[in-house]
């Protein structure tokens, strides 16, 4: 059984505004990062999977629970923390994990202790008195107590320092390392490419791409670049691989596509002092998915 599975999943705030025919399969103990820009329909794909929009068509089910007809056994089995963490000001996190105990029959706290002193969270604080990123922390701390089997996270590291960020991917390892599922979001994509093993990217409301890290990475450009002791004899920019080649006096940049070998083959009688290729980030793949991206008109929002 897929921790989730969506067919023709949609939800539309006005024509061609939300998210359109969504088809996903996510397997159980997948990490999958769901990439795309502000206003790309990510959160509400999140919030109709979680069965806190209403489907305008289609269906999808999440550990084989129907997400708008069982609802209620979704949100009891998946960790999930929304984008925007709202929690009561006047309580404290120890009295919301206590709470989210009490209504698991009396579950165990000590998993979710754990988090909070590796999140090194205030327990005691009112949530009123927090930092946008410390209440990122609650949200998280009560998303992964329970060691749920699927972990929905809109922008899990949002507001978070980069070393609590580093805790967070830390977390997030351990939970697919025991088998459970991640499905989370992220702007920040250098993060989602060091724990994810396959992306979906969404634009305007759709799934454009879905892909496994590595392969996506592997079918991009490398950046290139050589300085050469005496100008070189080869046309850099015209060889077969090569794309936006620059010369500038004794340096040539460009990108690189395919394996190094005939690029080395060219350079065999040139001057070269240095050589770099870089290999393409999840960043450039999604640069390149969205370069020729037209804006798009927003609509009012409704409730
Ligand atoms: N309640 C709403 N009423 C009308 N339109 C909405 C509503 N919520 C979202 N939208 C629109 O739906 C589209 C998708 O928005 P959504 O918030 O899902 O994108 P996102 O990818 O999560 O963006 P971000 O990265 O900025 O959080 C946007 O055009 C947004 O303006």
């Amino acid at each position: 059984m897929n921790a989730i599975e969506t067919t023709d999943l949609s939800k539309l705030y006005a024509p061609g505004v939300g998210l359109q025919a969504l088809n996903l399969s996510v397997a159980a103990g997948e990490v999958f990062g769901f990439i795309g820009p502000n206003g790309a329909g990510k959160t509400t794909a999140i919030r109709t999977l979680m069965g806190f929009l209403r489907p305008s068509g289609g269906s999808g089910r999440i550990l084989g629970h129907d997400i708008w007809q069982e609802r209620v056994a979704v949100h009891r089995w998946v960790g999930y923390l929304p984008g925007e963490v709202h929690l009561g000001r006047d309580h404290t996190a120890r009295e919301l994990m206590s709470r989210s105990c009490r209504l698991r029959g009396g579950a165990s706290n000590a998993y979710g202790l754990e988090v909070a002193r590796r999140l090194e969270l205030r327990l005691d604080a009112r949530l009123g008195t927090l930092s946008k990123g410390n209440r990122q922390k609650v949200g998280l701390t009560l998303a992964l107590m329970h060691r749920p089997d699927l972990l929905v996270l809109d922008e899990p590291t949002d507001g978070l320092d980069p070393l609590v960020q580093e805790t967070v991917l830390g977390l997030l390892r351990e939970a697919q390392s025991e088998g459970r599922t991640v499905f989370l979001s992220s702007h920040v994509l250098s993060e989602i490419e060091r724990i994810a093993g396959r992306v979906g990217i969404i634009r305007r409301g759709e799934l454009i791409r879905v892909e496994g890290v590595q392969t996506l990475k592997a079918s991009l450009p490398q950046q290139v670049a050589l300085r050469f002791a005496r100008p070189p004899t080869v046309d850099l920019a015209a060889l077969d691989g090569m794309s936006g080649g620059v010369a500038d006096g004794l340096e040539f940049r460009g990108q690189w596509r395919g394996g190094p070998d005939p690029l080395i083959r060219a350079l065999a009688g040139e001057s070269l002092t240095s050589l770099s290729l870089t290999p393409s980030t999840l960043e450039d793949a999604f640069m390149d998915e969205y370069r020729s991206e037209p804006a798009r008109a927003e609509v009012p929002h409704v409730a």
